[in-house]
């Protein structure tokens, strides 16, 4: 596997972890900006902000990138701002037609795009591939869209009437998280876009990668210079985003302390904002469910990712009666799963983000023990045979004996860490699986329909399963309640999201004025 020699775009690519050899004569490009339609480094480079970027594979070091600074940004506002003159004005068909280009162009690239989002991120390779679908999906759902995004008539007395228009909002702002790149990149430009929108990304600092290479894929496609921008950089580049007087709307992913603080940015302008934020869902499975799905449902609920999902169900509830059932399938079947290469086809679990956020989860398993927590299975520090992959493994884990005040019972683990809860009564679990601030994602296994959906309306989450957990589509929307987020992404309703309505009142007869 390390010597295999994989084909992109019919050009060769040496090696597991060898370079694409598509650009920059076999290395990756320098340039991680991108603006105004093409590839910028910043123009005032600090060698003091300088960013280093690791692969979680190997912890060996991907890319050295500059940080975006407040020229850097405002470059790529203003960008934007003089792309939206035209782009807004194309009709909905003629944006339609230049997405559903780059829809393809990225098909075309697919293994491409996977093999770079696994070394950005650490994830199996069959995972990114499924990724980097979600984001053609988001592509090509909301092209569709756009020739359709329309207003209302209204009619008024004495053939008097009223319409409404949905226009773009200007320039919008995206930041996004480390643990679905590409998927940010497109759940959040495609909208955008789509609406007549100009938009300009900022990627989560640990994953720089794969947003530029949509940019590349947008201009190839025809997408007017300016319309797609990207800027990298941390927090500091964030909030530049945010407070930038010439950004509309943030749509922001990410954890709910910096949603909280993005929010309070975004106040200063009056700017709306999308929050996708962190979760502590439930999933509730009862006596009477078909328990090998619901134990599919739950590792699918726990384990993608490396459990860095923000919508996993990492506190299962099963019904006692039925829990030493449920127990010893989950267990056989997680313990089977294979930690390691996230480029072998068959790898279930790949590396860890980075090393701090391992520890922070070893951490949580250490103090999940110390509570009272009995490990079923996993919770390890895996070290591959390979010596090159010398990032953080964790083989994927099982708790029982847990019980709701444990704080790995609370928090947001966000690694492979699945809480078993054992429950008695509907009622009961039912004020339990609400017990939280967070409120992104719910779900339920029973045969008994009546039931599943009583307790899904009473669920306090923004996205439900009923005998599945975390399946995505792009036409249904995804996003959270509490402290789990703000608005929607997928779906018809985000064009809520991306425009404004306009309402023109017309009059047909005098004007009947009292004075
Ligand atoms: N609801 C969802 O759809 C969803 C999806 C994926 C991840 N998440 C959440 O994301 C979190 C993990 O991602 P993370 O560690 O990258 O989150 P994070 O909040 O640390 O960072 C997210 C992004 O915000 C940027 N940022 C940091 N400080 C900022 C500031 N003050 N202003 C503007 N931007 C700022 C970061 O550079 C990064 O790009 C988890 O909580 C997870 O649940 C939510
Ligand atoms: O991480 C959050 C978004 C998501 C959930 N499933 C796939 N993507």
């Amino acid at each position: 596997m390390w010597l295999q020699q994989v084909v992109l775009r019919g050009v060769q690519v040496v090696g597991r972890r060898g370079v694409c050899t598509t650009v920059n004569n076999g290395k990756l490009p320098l340039h991680f900006n991108y603006i105004n339609g093409e590839r910028v480094s910043p123009l005032n480079p600090d060698p003091s902000q300088v960013m280093k970027v690791l692969e979680p594979a190997t912890g060996d070091l991907l890319i050295e990138l500059q940080t975006s600074g407040p020229d850097e940004v405002n470059r790529a506002v203003q960008s934007a701002k003089e792309a939206f003159n035209e782009w807004s004005q194309l009709t909905g068909l003629q944006r339609s037609r230049i997405m559903q280009r780059a829809a393809q162009i990225i098909k075309d690239r697919q293994e491409e795009f996977a093999y770079w989002e696994t070394r950005d991120t650490g994830k199996p390779i069959y995972e990114a591939r499924m990724d980097i679908w979600t984001a053609i999906d988001a592509i090509e759902y909301f092209s569709g869209l756009a020739p359709s995004i329309a207003g209302q008539h209204v009619p008024l007395a004495n053939g008097s009437f009223a319409y409404t228009k949905r226009e773009p909002l200007g320039v919008c702002a995206g930041i996004g998280a480390w643990n679905y790149p590409i998927q940010m990149a497109g759940w959040k430009s495609a909208p955008a876009l789509a609406c007549g929108n100009t938009f300009v990304f900022k990627p989560s600092q640990f994953t720089p990668i794969t947003a530029v290479m949509l940019g590349e894929v947008y201009t190839e496609a025809g997408l007017p210079h300016g319309c797609y921008n990207v800027v990298q950089g941390a927090g500091e580049t964030g909030t530049l985003l945010c407070e930038h007087p010439d950004v509309a709307k943030v749509s922001f992913t990410g954890s709910v302390p910096t949603g909280s603080k993005v929010m309070a940015a975004a106040a200063g302008g009056i700017k709306t904002v999308t929050l996708e934020l962190g979760g502590k869902s439930p999933l509730i499975v009862f006596a009477d469910a078909n328990l090998d799905n619901a134990v599919g449902g739950a590792m699918l609920g726990n384990f993608l990712s490396q459990g860095e999902v923000c919508s996993n169900a990492t506190r299962v509830f099963v019904e006692n009666s039925v829990m030493d059932q449920f127990l010893s399938r989950l267990v056989e079947r997680t313990a089977r799963m294979k930690v390691g290469d996230p480029m072998d086809d068959d790898t279930r679990v790949g590396a860890m983000i980075h090393q701090d956020q391992a520890d922070k989860v070893m951490t949580y398993l250490e103090g999940a023990k110390k509570e009272g927590a009995v490990v079923a299975c996993g919770g390890e520090m895996v070290t591959p045979d390979d010596p090159q992959l010398k990032g953080c493994y964790i083989s994927p884990c099982v708790l029982t004996n847990c019980h709701d005040d444990m704080t790995v019972v609370r928090e947001e683990v966000f690694g492979p860490v699945l809480s078993i809860l054992g429950f008695d009564t509907e009622e009961e679990v039912i004020e339990r699986a609400n017990d939280t601030e967070f409120g992104l994602a719910g779900g339920v296994f029973t045969n008994d329909l009546t039931r599943a959906h009583r307790v899904i309306a009473q669920m306090q989450a923004g996205t439900c399963y009923i005998n599945n957990f975390n399946i995505i589509d792009v036409a249904v929307p995804f996003g959270g309640f509490k402290k789990s987020g703000l608005g929607r992404e997928n779906g018809v309703v985000t064009v809520e999201y991306y425009t404004q309505v306009k309402t023109v009142y017309v009059e047909m007869g005098d004007v009947d004025a009292p004075f």
